[in-house]
């Protein structure tokens, strides 16, 4: 059988990637630090995947294995025989495994002559390829390496929460998560020749759909779920099913496809119907996704071209006034300490839209409901819009 190769065993490795491979053919090795995962995983060598929504079906996923991630050896010999790889760790996480898939690479050209290997980057990261590519090239001499791996983007667009036990789970390794099953990966960077399966859709120039899943997808989660914290919501299809969330979510949605739209010409009624989409695919509450999870790890999320603030910029670049995203980003301020997070996010340097977001906090400090800032929101969009149309 061929050999995929999986970073990480977690919501994404388990639940997405790799299933899709081993339906597609593969046996997967995933490669893991939880060390139940991995004895789980080679006791019982399938899992099921649970697919809800308005019904549920459930998935046998078969030709499974894995290894522990401290055990470098057995780590380098899974490189070695890769004829695919994947990582699905956390964007924080890459840079630190780095080392060690470096020490594979070289130990797969070793034993097996300069076979080239292609690694699919799946994490919510700007420029993930550059970055790991970066990241591994501090740990290898011979310049040559660099024509042998491909560094391939993909936009992941499934949603998996964490894989805990939940009420329909058929094993400890069941992983519950939506239908879809879409995998765009940037056709430019591919060096070998994997599959044609229609599941996978390899696109280029693929930075439009690196923005469009950063700038539309996650930035409408994050802030469905930064104003389902500030509702109360524990679940993000309860904050997804709430129409003043709904409707402060759209326009942030439509700021940031107004802008994605002038930087790729692309229609902004296929954008539409892509937002529209989102929108309903939020509402799913048999997925149990939490605002906790969605929201997680804030500080990387509130980065300059992360999610929200990238999306802001973009709309600047592309001449778009984006009045929803920085009350967004006000929002996600009010959370934390807000000099730190000013700082990691870089705001100061737009002053228009730094004395925007500074009026926005002021206006939280007062705790307004939502009704009452939605009547906010529409007044200083009249102010900053309606002058100049
Ligand atoms: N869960 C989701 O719906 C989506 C997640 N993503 C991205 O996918 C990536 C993975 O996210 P999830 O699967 O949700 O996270 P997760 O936490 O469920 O899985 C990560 C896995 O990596 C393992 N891990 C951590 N450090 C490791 C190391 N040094 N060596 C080996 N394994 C290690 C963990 O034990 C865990 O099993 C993230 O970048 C996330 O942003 C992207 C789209 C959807
Ligand atoms: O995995 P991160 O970067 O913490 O962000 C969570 C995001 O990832 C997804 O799970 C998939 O893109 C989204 O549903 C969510 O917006």
């Amino acid at each position: 059988m061929k050999q995929f190769v999986m970073y990480g065993a977690g919501s994404i490795g388990r639940g997405f990637i790799g299933a899709l491979f081993s339906k597609l053919g593969y046996e997967v090795t995933f490669i893991d630090v939880n060390e139940e995962v991995v004895r789980l995983l080679n006791t019982y060598h399938q899992y099921d995947q649970v697919i809800v929504g308005e019904q549920t079906q459930t998935i046998t996923i078969q030709h499974v294995k894995a290894v522990d991630g401290k055990d470098e050896q057995a780590v380098c010999e899974a490189i070695a025989s890769a004829d695919l790889m994947a990582t699905a760790l956390g964007a924080n996480i890459l840079p630190k495994v780095a080392p060690l898939v470096a020490k594979g690479l070289k130990y797969r050209w070793e034993t097996r002559g300069n076979v080239p290997l292609d690694i699919l980057i799946c994490e919510n990261l700007n420029d993930a390829d550059r970055i790991f590519h970066d990241a591994v090239a501090q740990y290898m001499e011979d310049p040559k390496w660099d024509t042998l791996v491909g560094f391939v983007e993909t936009s992941i667009g499934k949603m998996v929460p964490p894989a805990n036990n939940f009420e329909e789970a058929t094993s400890p390794l069941a992983v519950r998560q939506e239908a879809y099953e879409f995998l765009p990966v940037n056709k430019a960077a591919i060096k070998t020749k994997w599959t044609d399966a229609s599941q996978i859709i390899p696109y280029a120039p693929f930075q439009y759909f690196v923005e469009r899943k950063l700038f539309v997808h996650n930035m409408a989660h994050f802030t469905t779920a930064l104003l389902g914290m500030y509702e109360g919501f524990t679940y993000i299809s309860e904050a997804a099913s709430d129409i003043s969330i709904q409707w402060i979510v759209k326009n942030c949605m439509a700021e940031s496809a107004m802008a994605l739209a002038g930087a790729y010409g692309v229609s902004y009624a296929k954008l539409q119907d892509h937002m529209n989409d989102l929108l309903y695919r939020f509402q799913n509450v048999a997925l149990k996704d939490t605002v906790a999870r969605v929201a997680r790890d804030l500080m990387r999320k509130i980065k300059p071209k992360d999610r929200l603030v990238g999306a802001m910029r973009l709309c600047l670049e592309n001449e778009i006034q984006p009045v929803y995203l920085c009350f967004a980003i006000s929002l996600a301020l009010s959370y934390v300490d807000q000099d730190v997070l000013e700082e990691v996010c870089e705001i100061h340097q737009d002053e228009k839209v730094y004395e925007w977001i500074q009026g926005d906090l002021a206006w939280l400090k007062k705790k307004p409901s939502l009704t009452q800032t939605i009547t906010y929101l529409e007044k200083q969009e009249h102010e900053i819009i309606g002058s100049v149309i």
